[in-house]
């Protein structure tokens, strides 16, 4: 049956009953449990289209419509997040196996770590994560790091600079201690180490030599320039000379520690990492197509100086937190019975820097804990980007055919005679703007261009090739990165997140065009759970806007208290949270996070939702295009006080403040309304009452930010003037006209 699924392993060339798997699959238990009640709340829903089908009310047919229109939509949508519910698989990796087979085989690994604004992705938070994927618990001589640099920034050349020789230390001290995280920031950071005397000498000293660093290269930072006796030290600096801007530059390519010279050695006298500072040539009349063509420019490159068959990537935010992740991926890649139909293996995008109960919904838990795994039970989750291992063959277009091998052993390095300077003047070829005219690059190799969720598109069409993904979630987390810590922020990246996913839907690789029968209908169903995130934010305003409204004209538009059809509604509604919540928990939230889950919900799909579904309806018609805000990896003193403290950050004007907080407003004047109306009937209103109720109650940090609170992240006035008159006279035309 499935190549990867949990089916016992069976097969003629392998028969051999001492084979042992190098992974195993676990399907979740209780899932028949699961699928009966999935099965109950569909009956609700049925019920509830019926009610609407049957009892259209006398006044407001058009409005009774897009009740039914709106619940119509919620349904049917429901029933597409069953297929990251139904299924759910657990992998398992046995890691002995894999160094009793392979230790002395392995296959080399390329980390591409990718930077593009010195500003907002410090210097200092991008060589540390480089630092932690130098440290991996794997060969050095297999393991080359490229740090893609799309800003051309000398500073952090310099930082990295610095990190090339502060990592012969690091390195052994690591290896030696078997200390985790490889992070040195997250690991100096960590509160209590508990050591010996020989290692805490050692600590200390390891310590100081960071602090010595990060000291320069702040100093750096604060001068604005790197200082001269440095800039004369290093050759690498003088590749500046023609540079004008971060968008009008030639390529730049330094090979700043060679893992093919043999003295290129830690103080312990092991050897290093091949270390690779790139920033490929940009010209303001090439377009760059961002973290895309980073990565086309990494692999081309990658491929010239260490051709590693695998590769993982990385955001320059997310440190190696577990030494052994590149082992686990391999026990995927190399087990004999499967490992040949894997195309990737995607880690979860875990956070260093959350609270305790996610304002903003940062840790993304339900998609992390339970959706992926869903995913993983229909042939494998989507590439999202940061902590993927890919097998390099695939992700520059090979197709998946029946019974073919990975060949690891036979992939060629490049030729070793050459010395670095002749190299890096060859290679920097490759990585100009003119190298892809007229090639397949951004179309059938590498990622794909064009989107701005790369990865997502990338990988559907790797499975559309015929290959399967592997979803792996360890215990211990692979990957830490840096959450968003402003509301702003957050409703940037998920507008550009569900923009990206709607135009996949609109696109040639359209999951239910193009994957239609090339992937299992299953996965073909959660790509499109995912690709519909943006247009959600219809029925969601339609249903927080009108019933409220309607409040005020005391007419009702859902069924009486003492009608039978109020349990349906009742029991959807009730059914659906109460095990929202329970799933929540159990991904390791809380209650008032999984409540603050459920507003970042409503406000991402009444503005983000809102305004990706906009810009793609203008890209259609060819009036925009697509960008790539970068999220911000920093964040000021005050604001990250606030954030530790969980009070929401505003702050700044934006349109998509305008429209929450209108809608805030107009739920509250409703209610006010409403109650102001002499003649109205408790039994008819009660559901509808209720409902605005709640919009008003998840809305509180709202209202305290507009009228109570006096710091920096309230509701600048100005937009709350707006929003307020605007919601005022939609109630007063509506109540009285
Ligand atoms: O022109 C660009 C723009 C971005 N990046 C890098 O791309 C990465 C992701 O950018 P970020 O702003 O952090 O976006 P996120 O939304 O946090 O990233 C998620 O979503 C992206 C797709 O939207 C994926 O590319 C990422 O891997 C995934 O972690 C960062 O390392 C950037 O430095 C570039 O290299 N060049
Ligand atoms: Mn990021």
């Amino acid at each position: 049956m499935d190549e990867l699924g949990t089916n016992t392993y069976h097969s003629q060339n392998m028969a051999n009953s001492s084979y042992a798997p190098l992974f195993e699959t676990k399907k979740a238990k209780g899932s028949l449990l699961y699928k009966l009640f999935a099965t109950s709340i569909f009956v609700g829903i049925i019920f509830i289209w019926v009610y609407r089908a049957t009892n259209v009310a006398e006044n407001g047919r058009l409005v009774w419509i897009g009740m039914f229109g709106a619940e119509l939509w919620f349904g049917l949508y429901w029933v597409l997040s069953q297929a990251v519910h139904w299924n759910l698989v657990y992998r398992h990796t046995f890691k002995d196996r894999l160094s009793q087979r392979y230790e002395n085989e392995l296959p080399g690994v390329d980390i591409f770590v990718c930077t593009a604004d010195p500003v907002i992705e410090p210097p200092v938070m991008v060589i540390n994560t480089v630092l932690s994927v130098m440290a991996y618990e794997y060969p050095p001589e297999k393991l080359s790091v490229y740090l893609s640099d799309d800003a051309g920034s000398d500073l952090t050349f310099y930082a990295l600079l610095e990190a090339s020789d502060f990592a012969k230390h690091w390195i052994p001290y690591c290896k030696k201690f078997k200390v985790e995280p490889r992070s040195p920031e997250a690991y100096l950071r960590l509160e209590s180490v508990e050591m010996e005397a020989s290692q805490a000498q050692q600590f200390s000293s390891i310590k100081k030599l960071y602090e010595g660093m990060e000291n320069r290269i702040d100093l750096a930072k604060k001068l604005g320039k790197i200082s001269k006796n440095t800039l004369f030290e290093h050759r690498g600096f003088s590749k500046w000379d023609s540079f004008s801007s971060r968008g009008d530059h030639d390529a730049i390519l330094q090979i700043l520690i060679d893992g093919r010279d043999a003295e290129a050695k830690d103080v312990e006298g092991c050897r290093l990492p091949t270390l690779v500072y790139l920033a490929r040539e940009k010209r303001p009349q090439h377009f760059h197509n961002f973290k895309a063509g980073a990565m086309n420019a990494l692999i081309r490159v990658s491929s010239e100086i260490s051709n590693g068959p695998i590769i993982l990537n990385v955001d320059c935010d997310m440190y190696s937190n577990n030494s052994e992740s590149i082992r686990d991926a391999l026990c995927f890649f190399l087990d004999e019975e499967k490992g040949h139909a894997v195309a990737f293996v995607q880690f979860p995008q875990n956070f260093h820097n959350l609270t305790k109960n996610e304002l903003y919904g940062g840790s993304l838990k339900v998609i992390t804990m339970v959706e992926f795994h869903g995913l993983d039970g229909y042939g494998g989750p989507l590439y999202i980007g940061s902590g993927c291992f890919h097998r390099r063959d695939t992700l520059c277009g090979r197709k998946w055919t029946k019974g073919s091998m990975f060949g690891w052993k036979e992939s060629i390095s490049p030729r070793t005679g050459e010395n670095v300077v002749e190299l890096e003047e060859r290679v920097k070829e490759v990585a100009n703007c003119t190298f892809e005219k007229n090639t397949q690059w951004g179309k059938e190799m590498g990622l794909k261009y064009g989107s701005p969720v790369e990865d997502v598109i990338t990988g559907l069409s790797i499975q559309c090739r015929g290959w399967k993904s592997i979803y792996f979630n360890p215990e211990r987390e692979g990957f830490l990165g840096f959450a968003t810590t402003t509301l702003d922020q957050t409703l940037v990246q998920h507008k550009r997140w569900s923009e990206g996913d709607l135009q996949i839907l609109l696109s040639q690789y359209s999951p239910i065009c193009y994957g239609f029968g090339r992937i299992k209908f299953g996965l073909l169903m959660g790509y499109c759970f995912y690709c519909l995130w943006a247009p959600n934010c219809f029925a969601t305003l339609y249903y927080s806007i009108i019933p409220s409204l309607y409040l005020l004209r005391g007419i009702s538009l859902f069924p009486q208290v003492s009608s039978m059809w109020l349990l349906p509604f009742a029991y959807v509604i009730i059914a659906e949270h109460v095990y929202g919540l329970a799933e929540y928990l159990w991904s390791g939230g809380t209650v008032l996070g999984w409540w603050n889950e459920q507003r970042i919900w409503l406000y991402k799909r009444t503005t983000s939702y809102l305004f990706a579904c906009l810009d793609t309806f203008f890209k259609l018609i060819g009036f925009s295009d697509s960008g790539f805000v970068i999220s911000t990896k920093v964040s000021d003193e005050d604001v990250w006080q606030r954030y530790e403290q969980e009070k929401m950050e505003f702050g700044v004007t934006s349109t998509m403040f305008i429209i929450l907080s209108s809608l805030a407003m107009l739920n509250i004047f409703c209610l006010i309304g409403m109650v102001m109306r002499e003649n109205f009937v408790l039994e008819t209103m009660a559901l509808q009452i209720l409902w605005c109720g709640v919009l008003v109650l998840i809305n509180l940090p709202l209202y305290n930010a507009a009228f109570f609170r006096k710091d920096k992240g309230r509701i600048p006035s100005s937009v709350m003037l707006k929003s307020s008159l605007l919601a005022l006279s939609l109630c007063t035309c509506f109540a009285f006209l």
